[in-house]
Order: C-alpha cells, then sequence, then structure tokens
C-alpha cells in the first residue's frame, strides 16, 4: 500500500509530507471501517486492494492514452489542465502557480533573473506543465527583444511573470516593460516572482483587463509609443487589441509586435489581419507549444506606419 501510495505521489510530484489526508482513496479504508465496525486497520487497507487495483489499471490505462497521443496538443492540455492539475491542486490544497512559486523560493538564485527562468522551465518540463511561453520559443522571444531593443515593451498576458523576467533581463538600462493580467491570483504570484528576480524596477505589472488598460497607457502610464509588444493573453483578443493599439496611436512606424501560439491554441483572425494588412510586415517563427512536442509558431509583425 505504502509503496503504491509513493508511485502515486511520484506521478503527481507530491512530497511525502502533504499527502495522505488529502488523497481521495483514504477514504476506502475508512468507509471499510464503518461498515465493518470492528475491522482492525491492517485488514481494512486489504480489503480496499481490488477498488485500488481498478483505480491503478484506470490511471494505467489513462497514461498510456496519454502517451499515444502525445502529439496531440488538445489532448495534452485536457490531461495537464483539468486532469492532473485538479487532482493535484485537491490532493496538495495550493494552486499549480503557487507551486511553481515556491518551487522558485526554494532553488532559484534570488536576484538572478537567467536562474529564474531556469528554474521555472525546470519545474514545468519535469513536473507539471504551465503555459508559460517555455525555453524553446523564449529563444525566438530573446532574439525579437533584442533586435528591437525597446525603450518601452508592452506585454499582454503575464501569468506567473515567466516571459516578463526573461523579457526583462535583456532591456538595456532606463527601459521598462509594462505588463498586463487580468487574473488577481497570477498577478500576485507574478509580482513575488519579479521582485525575487530582482527586477521590479524595470517591469510595471498593471492588473486588469487589456481592453481597459491600453486606452489608459498614455495619460496614465507616460506612454508615447510602444517600441516591442508581446502578444500572450488569451487569442481572441490578439486581433481587437492590435486595432486598439493602433487606434491610441500606440504604434509608431518599426513597431515591433510578436505573438505567442499562434498554431496552438491558434490565431488564426490575427494572421489574417496581419499577413492582409498593408500596415504590417510578418515573419513567421515555427517552434513547438511550451514543454511539448505539439507544433506551435510565432509571428513577428513590424509595424509599418
Ligand atoms: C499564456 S498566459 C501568459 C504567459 C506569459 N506570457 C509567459 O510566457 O510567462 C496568458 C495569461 O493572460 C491572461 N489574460 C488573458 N486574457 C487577458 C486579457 N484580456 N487581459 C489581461 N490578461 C489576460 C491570463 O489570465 C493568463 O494569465
Ligand atoms: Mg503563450
Amino acid at each position: 500500500m505504502q509503496g503504491h501510495l509513493e508511485q502515486v505521489e511520484w506521478w503527481f510530484g507530491i512530497s511525502p509530507e502533504r499527502r495522505i489526508a488529502r488523497l481521495p482513496w483514504a477514504a476506502v479504508p475508512v468507509l471499510c471501517h464503518r461498515q465493518h465496525k470492528v475491522v482492525p486497520h491492517v485488514e481494512m487497507l486489504e480489503s480496499s486492494s481490488v477498488p485500488l487495483f481498478i483505480v491503478f489499471i484506470l490511471l494505467f490505462i489513462l497514461l498510456l492514452i496519454v502517451l499515444l497521443i502525445r502529439k496531440n496538443g488538445t489532448a495534452a492540455l485536457i490531461w495537464n489542465e483539468i486532469i492532473r492539475e485538479k487532482v493535484t491542486n485537491f490532493i496538495m490544497n495550493q494552486s499549480k502557480e503557487q507551486r511553481i512559486l515556491n518551487f522558485v523560493l526554494q532553488n532559484a538564485v534570488r536576484g538572478d533573473p537567467c536562474s529564474v527562468v531556469d528554474t521555472i522551465d525546470k519545474y514545468c518540463s519535469q513536473k507539471e506543465w504551465a503555459m508559460n511561453v517555455g525555453d524553446e520559443k523564449g529563444k525566438i522571444l530573446d532574439k525579437t527583444v533584442q533586435e528591437a531593443n525597446p525603450s518601452v515593451a508592452l506585454e499582454l498576458g503575464t501569468y506567473c511573470g515567466y516571459s516578463a523576467v526573461r523579457i526583462s533581463r535583456l532591456l538595456k538600462a532606463g527601459a521598462r516593460l509594462l505588463t498586463v493580467e487580468f487574473n488577481p491570483e497570477f498577478a500576485a504570484i507574478a509580482k513575488q516572482m519579479i521582485e525575487f528576480a530582482g527586477v521590479q524596477d524595470k517591469v510595471k505589472l498593471l492588473e486588469g483587463p487589456s481592453e481597459e488598460i491600453i486606452p489608459q497607457l498614455k495619460k496614465k502610464y507616460e506612454v508615447d509609443t510602444l517600441d516591442f509588444v508581446f502578444l500572450d493573453h488569451w487569442k481572441d483578443r490578439y486581433t481587437p487589441d492590435t486595432i486598439l493599439l493602433q487606434e491610441c496611436n500606440l504604434l509608431r512606424k518599426g513597431s515591433v509586435l510578436l505573438a505567442d501560439n499562434i498554431i496552438f491554441p491558434g490565431a488564426p483572425d490575427f494572421l489574417n489581419y496581419v499577413r492582409k494588412s498593408p500596415h504590417f510586415q510578418c515573419t513567421n517563427y515555427p517552434s513547438h507549444l511550451e514543454y511539448m512536442q505539439v507544433e506551435d509558431a510565432m509571428e513577428k509583425a513590424v509595424f509599418l506606419g
């Protein structure tokens, strides 16, 4: 029994001290105990071996399905984001984003943004998948930021702060990154991540929906024009927010937009819009979905004025 539990903990990345009380099948021996009030504890565990066996067979089949469809992004996301994450959250009584932050606080070097980025990549490639841009596409992001050499950069979609830390470590002295996040739990995690990485002087986190924040950028946040924009929020906002950036006169000739996940989950409207527009010159960068073998790509769109 103990061996099974350790195996399950290994799958779910649970440390031994956090476990048994929240394991759903810990209820099985308890229920047996209620039915046969005098059965000793060791026998109760044995009487639970049949349902436990079925649970393991089901988990094994599930694992086989996941392995077989590893290259299918939708199946992979259903497994990671719905099944695995929800079960782990229930067992740990903690969100995945909190676990990512804790791993960074315990394993990364304070004040070293590269160490923070590497530590998040380590956790998300080995323990739990998360929607950071990741290291493979991160290198495309790095190259684009270095070429644009922005004084003012905007990120739409902060999440845990991975790409904010990644971008800010490349900014020249005096440059700043404004990053927008509407989920208050993610924003709170990102703030701690940014502080821990030591880039808080370069990064300003703006909490709220992009469609409300963008029109405030000029007056409230003293932005003249943006040199670089990273679009990585919900995909149905890519086109309306690009149009909003244009309408608010936030783009200048040569402003660089970089959009993530244009293949998976995909942003066909955005691709159609920028590729057909005479105001943008586009370049496609084929890659893979973060921490997976699923096909994905980034699109660079340079504003021509
Ligand atoms: C893919 S994640 C961002 C990942 C991050 N850029 C990174 O690579 O580390 C998308 C984030 O955008 C946020 N988001 C989605 N739509 C938004 C909107 N309209 N305004 C602000 N935040 C939004 C979500 O809450 C989520 O945290
Ligand atoms: Mg993304």
